[in-house]
């Protein structure tokens, strides 16, 4: 786009059959596109020939600028100041300052110095150690795998998210990079799994992956504002891949692992049913071993399993055993045993991740595809549950952000009775609401993950079951709020679909895909006191 034009070159492409515009300095020909604009043509003839950025920023938001420029922009005014030389690559170094010599080697992480400011510094749009503040849990390391994922996200799914969640679908060859990247084998609450796959994340050791570097990897992909879109690429993966992996019989794990983490295949985890919901105990889809003892043949129902359409592998919980928790299992079972139907379902939000009903009929599984031991599977399940969960608050939180951060832009630009919205304490009043349960929220999320990060599975699973639970309740009733504050602010723009509010409108629809599954608000709050007090009373609680 090397070519440049003197703003009279512009203002002589006045009139529909030659229509430039200029858009900060750089040049735009809309003579063909003008029949397309969703503004329609007369507002843009209305500017032809001349600088529109005003009225351009007043109707658009980035992303309509990153999609379109390729197609449509000729050139810059010679009057547009040269671009400063490209940034350097986001490695890790160049994202720091460097910790004061003295401190450096044997220093505990909270003496190390704060990290180089990233992003827009809106505050609270991002967390306090994007914004030069100090942290214990954040290093160069995370620094570089954040820039590595926003320049992927901002420039491959950003543009385009939208377009995906109305068709419902996220191009495969989305998620295919996703294992290309090496971003999959980190995300199983696990040390990295480099042994699996050749494809190793870029910005990090691998030896120096920790479950912060997943909760930011997460954290990232969710800045898209679209559940659907994170639920596509990490929902089923993220909560179907852990069991197998930590519970699978290794030769099943040799034999189907390294396919799922490259982003070859997919897998989901497939519980809940008709009529079986946080209430896992009580779910009946049978597995009943054949007589030869080498295969169990399945039959039953799952409902709302995400990713489901598309899997190759489904985590299946399956009743083995008596009735209740203790006569539950779970199955790898394979589309290609034959026997299993699956149907895209219509549902209020999440559009593009892909939630589907299940039929299993007469599925001859191998008792080499069990996980965990027969009729034990209750606890892989209880196990899981942190992850699942952890993986939703994060996206919760973010998501609030996203709403907090879109909301902070149109006020600084919408303007009601004289004045700007921002100008309007009752606006701010909303704002303040949402940041401080933003970054409280965000706050408990650290030391939950800090926690997982210093135990082991099952003292996890103990101890933080009821914070976890209670955070992720914490989160999705945030969400919720700062969801309908936004749309207040936003007014009718994020009631139609798309355009300025388009991220606000899609998240307000994901909400209850947060608020319900993995667990309900009212499971989760009563748990949260429930399994604490349990817990305590084993480790000496005094009443
Ligand atoms: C590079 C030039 C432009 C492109 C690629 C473009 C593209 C778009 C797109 C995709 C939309 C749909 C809404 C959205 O997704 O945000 C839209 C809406 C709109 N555009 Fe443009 N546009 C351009 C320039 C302009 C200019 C210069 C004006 C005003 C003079 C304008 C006024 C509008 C209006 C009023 C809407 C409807 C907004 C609404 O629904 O609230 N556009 N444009």
């Amino acid at each position: 786009m090397s070519k440049t034009f003197t703003q009279s070159d512009v203002s002589s492409h006045n009139k529909a059959d030659s229509l430039w515009i200029v858009v900060d300095g750089d040049v735009y020909d809309l003579t063909k596109f003008q029949d397309d604009h969703p503004g329609g043509k007369k507002i843009l003839q209305r500017v032809a020939g001349k600088d529109a950025s005003k009225q351009f920023w007043k109707y658009h938001n980035e992303g309509i600028l990153k999609k379109y420029q390729k197609q449509l922009q000729i050139g810059s005014l010679d009057t547009k100041p040269k671009a400063a030389a490209p940034a350097p690559a986001p490695a890790a170094q160049k994202q720091v300052v460097k910790a004061k010599p003295k401190a450096a080697a044997a220093a505990p992480a909270e003496e190390s110095e704060a990290l180089e400011p990233f992003g827009s510094q809106i505050p609270f749009a991002d967390p306090a150690w994007y914004q030069g503040q100090h942290s214990p849990y954040f290093n160069e390391t995370h620094a570089a795998l954040r820039a590595e994922v926003r320049e992927w996200v901002e420039t491959n799914v950003e543009p385009y998210v939208t377009e995906w969640d109305e068709k419902k679908e996220v191009p495969a060859e989305i998620y295919k990079q996703m294992g290309q990247k090496g971003w999959l084998a980190g995300l199983l609450g696990t040390k990295y799994k480099a042994e699996y796959t050749d494809n190793i994340v870029q910005s990090v050791p691998v030896e120096k992956w920790d479950l912060f570097h997943e909760m930011l990897l997460t954290d990232e992909l969710s800045r898209v504002g679209s559940g659907g879109f994170v639920w596509n690429v990490i929902g089923g993966f993220g909560i179907g891949c852990p069991p197998l992996v930590k519970f699978g019989k290794k030769p099943l794990v040799d034999r189907i692992l390294p396919g799922i983490l490259n982003g070859d295949k997919r897998i989901c985890l497939a519980i809940t049913e008709p009529d079986a919901g946080s209430d896992v105990a009580n779910l009946t889809c049978e597995a009943k071993l054949s007589e030869d003892g080498k295969h169990y043949i399945v039959n039953g129902e799952k409902k709302w399993i995400t990713n489901g359409i598309w899997c190759d592998y489904f985590t299946v919980a399956v009743r083995t055993g008596k009735p209740g928790m203790n006569g539950v299992s779970l199955l790898l079972i394979e589309r290609d045993f034959g026997g299993v139907t699956t149907r895209r379902m219509d549902c209020q939000g999440v559009w593009s991740s892909g939630t589907t009903y299940i039929t299993f009929e007469d599925v001859k599984v191998p008792v080499e595809n069990l996980i965990g031991k027969e009729n034990q599977g209750f606890r892989v399940i209880m196990t899981n549950f942190n992850h699942e969960r952890i993986g939703i608050i994060i996206q919760c939180l973010r998501f609030s952000r996203v709403c907090f951060e879109e909301s902070v832009k149109y006020a600084n630009k919408r303007r009601t009775f004289g004045k700007k919205l921002i100008e309007h304490p009752v606006i701010r009043l909303k704002l303040a609401h949402m940041a401080r349960q933003i970054e409280a929220s965000y706050n408990w999320l650290e030391n939950v993950i800090y926690q997982c990060e210093k135990m082991d599975d099952t003292e996890a699973m103990l101890k933080l079951g009821g914070p976890i639970a209670g955070l992720k309740a914490q989160a999705t009733v945030t969400f919720e709020f700062c969801a309908r504050e936004a749309s207040q602010i936003f007014g009718g723009l994020s009631y139609s679909r798309g355009g300025q509010g388009g991220k606000v409108e899609r998240l307000y629809r994901d909400v209850r895909a947060y608020a319900i599954p993995g667990g309900s608000e009212e499971i989760m709050l009563d748990l949260s006191i429930r399994q604490s007090l349990r817990v305590n009373k084993m480790l000496g609680m005094k009443l």
